[in-house]
């Protein structure tokens, strides 16, 4: 027999279970970015940067293009900080003993904070440095 013919609007909506799921998976995503934050004192440093880095843009009152500079920095720093928690717990998890590969699995992981964090640096420097040189003239 043929099926019953469905209304667009039916057809349009994502298969029964779909949109829970994607919700859930933003929670577990931003579960994971509150764990890490718990137990991370670089990511703490981070979160710490980002509330003065905002603060700045409010008090100079920087430009569009400057705050997508900024947001860009912020999001590059925060991101490699996280893949890098994540890489250690996974390293610690099936190489609780020492091994050279682990250490270069974490030696590497760092390495990309690092590079972040200096472009991070940059970006402030660039953005916010002629603020501060305008204040103190
Ligand atoms: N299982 C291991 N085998 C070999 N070297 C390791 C191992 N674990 C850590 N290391 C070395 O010690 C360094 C420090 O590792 P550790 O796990 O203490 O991270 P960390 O740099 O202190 O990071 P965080 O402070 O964010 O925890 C690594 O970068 C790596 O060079």
């Amino acid at each position: 027999m043929a099926e019953p013919a469905t209304p667009n609007s039916d057809r349009l909506r994502p298969p029964d279970g779909l949109l829970r799921r994607r919700v859930a998976s933003f929670g577990h995503a931003f579960r994971g970015v509150w764990a890490a934050l718990r137990s991370e004192v670089h990511l703490q440093f981070h979160a710490v940067a980002t509330v003065v880095a905002i603060g700045l843009g409010f008090y100079f009152g920087i430009s569009r293009l400057e705050w997508a500079l900024v947001a860009l920095a912020v999001a590059c720093v925060w991101a490699a900080e996280l893949v890098n928690t994540a890489i250690e717990a996974l390293t610690d998890l099936v190489s609780p003993g020492y091994h050279p590969l682990a250490g270069k699995a974490k030696d590497v992981a760092a390495g990309a904070v690092l590079l972040a964090a200096l472009g991070a640096l940059v970006v402030g420097a660039l953005v916010f440095g002629p603020y501060v040189l305008a204040i103190a003239e």
